[in-house]
């Protein structure tokens, strides 16, 4: 269970979080929303610990986290893979953390680490393309190759800032799909901001909305109604859905937000 407490971040005379408080139960994928400049990626990255709050708790398992580094694991929107490595190597440099500094120079990993990273790339739908190189995948497949590598490292919780902003609709349902067996199969807590609406709905269990720094929601699916959306986005128009199953369906842009 991570635990978030009272967490506020101010930067200067800018309030980025104010007083948010929230619990993840280890299965949940949760799913930030809320308009430009609201702190979703400020709650993210005091998470991951590359921001500090202000103050406030964040707590997994009521042991504060960042104990270790391992204790995060991120998706990416660049990926950042090793383009001419191979998805399965690729996934195994999730278990860095837990090989000594030698043996990972040398590309020595137990086998404890190999079946993870083979475990990861079949929650992830990649096991047939293991031995594939990053840069014969499409950009889809190179975001599910993240999402093992994060597993790898059997995170306390997962994070991912914007994980589908670059993908055509259909890659970014197969990434969301992952994302949430992710949370379902390692039982891990997985939390991702999110801009395109209809994608969130279909996949999220549950939706925090954040706005000018404050929680303003905390629900599930089917509370997360058009005069919610439209409250949340106050001035944004929205355009929400079900996501497309169908490849011509999924041309059509997901979400349309007019300023
Ligand atoms: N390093 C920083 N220094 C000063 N102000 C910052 C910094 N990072 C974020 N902010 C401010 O904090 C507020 C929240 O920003 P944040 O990036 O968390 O919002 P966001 O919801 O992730 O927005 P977006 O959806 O556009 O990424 C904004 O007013 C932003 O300008």
């Amino acid at each position: 269970m991570l635990k978030i407490s009272n967490l506020s971040k101010q930067y200067d005379d800018t309030v980025a979080l104010e007083d948010v408080s929230f619990e993840v139960s280890n299965d949940e994928f949760v799913i930030l929303l809320g308009p430009s400049g609201a702190g979703k990626s400020t709650l993210l990255r005091c998470l991951n610990g590359l921001t500090t709050p202000t103050s406030g708790k964040i707590a997994i398992d009521g042991k504060t986290l960042h104990d270790s580094r391992a204790d995060v694991g991120m998706v990416f929107q660049q990926h950042n893979l090793v383009e001419d490595m191979s998805a399965f190597k690729n996934a195994l440099t999730g278990a860095l953390h837990d090989t000594p500094f030698v043996q990972s120079l040398l590309g020595w990993y137990g086998e404890e680490s190999k079946a993870a990273a083979l475990e990861a790339l079949q929650t992830v739908g990649l096991l047939e393309e293991s031995h594939q190189s990053i840069q014969s995948m499409s950009g889809g497949q190179q975001q599910r190759v993240g999402i093992a590598r994060a597993l790898v490292q059997e995170p306390s919780v997962m994070l991912a800032d914007e994980p589908v902003a670059s993908l055509d609709p259909g890659s970014a349902e197969e990434v969301m799909d992952c994302l949430r067996r992710a949370s379902r199969e390692w039982n891990t807590p997985v939390i991702a901001s999110l801009h395109q609406i209809n994608i969130a709905q279909a996949f999220g269990d549950r939706f925090i909305g954040l706005r000018e720094g404050r929680v303003v929601f905390d629900g599930g699916p089917s509370e997360l109604t058009t005069a919610v959306l439209d409250d949340l986005y106050q001035g944004v128009t929205t355009v929400t859905g079900a996501p497309s199953t169908t490849p011509s369906e999924s041309d059509r842009p997901v979400t349309e937000l007019k300023t």
